[in-house]
């Protein structure tokens, strides 16, 4: 039987105490929820010296909805174990798992309260240097480490027993590739963006292209995702980037990741159309996020290719031109899913702060018809791109 109870702030302060790892014995704690994502419970639990721990709990639904949409408790166990395996390969970009418990699907994790989420960081108009390269480096070494270019063929497939999140897995295939093109209950967009709507939902090209992508999604274990990359879940400062929240990790298609982040960062660069009174400002983020997501896709290609070239352990994958071959598909997926994501914020139930907290109306709905359309162009032209600067050009064509 299960010994799965709901944590609130007097169990959470209990638990920590009993394990007695993480303060002084005698250290006096207060704990407080403060979780602002769709999902889970997050505590922080601090003694008086300004030492602090996070512990996440998973409920048995989705925090958003409540408990009409019940929710595998086992993404507490898939969210700790992908940011051990990601956090041997990239420590200092992965959220440091301290303790796990299964059975209450409660994660101890060091508290990043010192940094800032990027999300709110990219809204208030800040940048980060170090942000793109950072990323890159994450999503190509997590991938390639955990593809079957170094991975034995026995070993890829017992992680992918491990890693296989259905019910995670089925809310982006149900929220990326289908809700958005039919009128599916939880959707949420303003009657006004109803004509746009239709017009993609009637683009026949399309809907196949969006058809591919999520038999990708579903036929491709590629590697261990992330499974979320979105700017909501990267804390930043000018000299830290740390993933967080990997609950969606499963083995999919490469570009995913890849293809999350970059059309987060245009979802951003949309909604910096609303400044119509700080021309500069919003000329200076667009500037720094083009700048960002081609520096993301050109580090990541180098990274990629580099652990290809010197660390392929399968023999035939190491034939001459099948890296190159390999990643041309990558950056196609990528693209793909980059015009999904700007789709399914757009007018599926998850969507951005970046658009849905620009107060003027009318603003915001420039901003939703231009992610829209944005979207429908990158996922119909996706796979003109042979190159990183293919795909760096394609994206600027649809955004000037
Ligand atoms: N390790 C951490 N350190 C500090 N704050 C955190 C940490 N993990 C999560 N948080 C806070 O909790 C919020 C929700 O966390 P997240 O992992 O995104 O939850 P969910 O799985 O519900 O989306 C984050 O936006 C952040 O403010
Ligand atoms: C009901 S899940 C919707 C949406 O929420 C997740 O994001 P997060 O947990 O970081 O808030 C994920 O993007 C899902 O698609």
């Amino acid at each position: 039987m299960s010994s799965y109870i709901e944590f609130d702030a007097k169990k959470v302060i209990d638990y920590i105490t009993n394990l007695g790892s993480f303060f002084d014995k005698d250290a006096s704690l207060s704990c407080y929820e403060f979780g602002d994502g769709n999902l889970n419970l997050v505590f922080r639990v601090q003694d008086t010296q300004e030492n602090s721990i996070i512990v996440k709990q998973a409920l048995p639904y989705a925090r958003c909805v409540g408990e009409s949409w019940p929710l595998t408790l086992d993404r507490a166990r898939i969210e700790a174990s992908v940011l051990q395996r990601h956090g041997e390969i990239c420590p200092d970009t992965t959220a440091k798992v301290l303790h796990h418990n299964t059975e209450l699907a409660l994660t101890v994790l060091e508290d990043l309260g010192h940094l800032r989420i990027l999300r709110g960081e990219l809204n208030q108009a800040n940048t980060f240097t170090r942000l793109s390269k950072d990323v890159a480096n994450y999503l190509a070494k997590t991938s390639f480490y955990h593809s079957s270019f170094y991975l034995t063929p026995s070993e890829k497939k017992a992680l992918v027993t491990e890693f296989t999140n259905p019910e995670l897995c089925a809310i982006t295939e149900d929220l990326f590739f289908d809700d958005p093109y039919r009128d599916a209950e939880r959707n949420n967009f303003p009657a006004a963006l109803q004509p746009s709507v239709e017009m993609l939902r009637k683009n026949k090209a399309l809907l196949v292209e969006v058809a591919k992508l999520k038999a990708q999604f579903l036929n491709a274990p590629e590697t261990l995702l992330h499974g979320d990359v979105h700017t909501g879940s990267i804390f930043v400062d000018a000299k830290h980037t740390k993933l967080i929240d990997p609950e969606f990790g499963f083995f999919g298609p490469i570009g995913f990741d890849l293809g999350s982040f970059i059309g987060n960062l245009l979802l951003n660069y949309c909604a910096q159309h609303a400044r119509i009174n700080a021309l500069p400002k919003r000329r200076n983020m667009q500037v720094y996020l083009l700048d960002c997501i081609a520096t993301t896709l050109s580090s990541f290609y180098a990274t990629w290719l580099e652990l290809a070239k010197t660390h392929t352990r399968d023999l035939s994958l190491q034939a001459d031109g099948y890296a190159e071959y390999f990643l041309t598909k990558v950056l196609q997926d990528a693209v793909g899913y980059c015009g999904c994501e700007l789709i399914r914020r757009t007018i599926g139930l998850a969507h951005v702060a970046d658009i849905d907290a620009i107060e003027d109306e009318d603003a915001r709905l420039a901003v939703q018809q231009r992610a829209l359309h944005l979207g429908e162009l990158l996922i119909i032209n996706a796979n003109k791109c042979q190159t990183t600067d293919d795909v760096y050009q394609l994206i600027i064509s649809f955004v000037n």
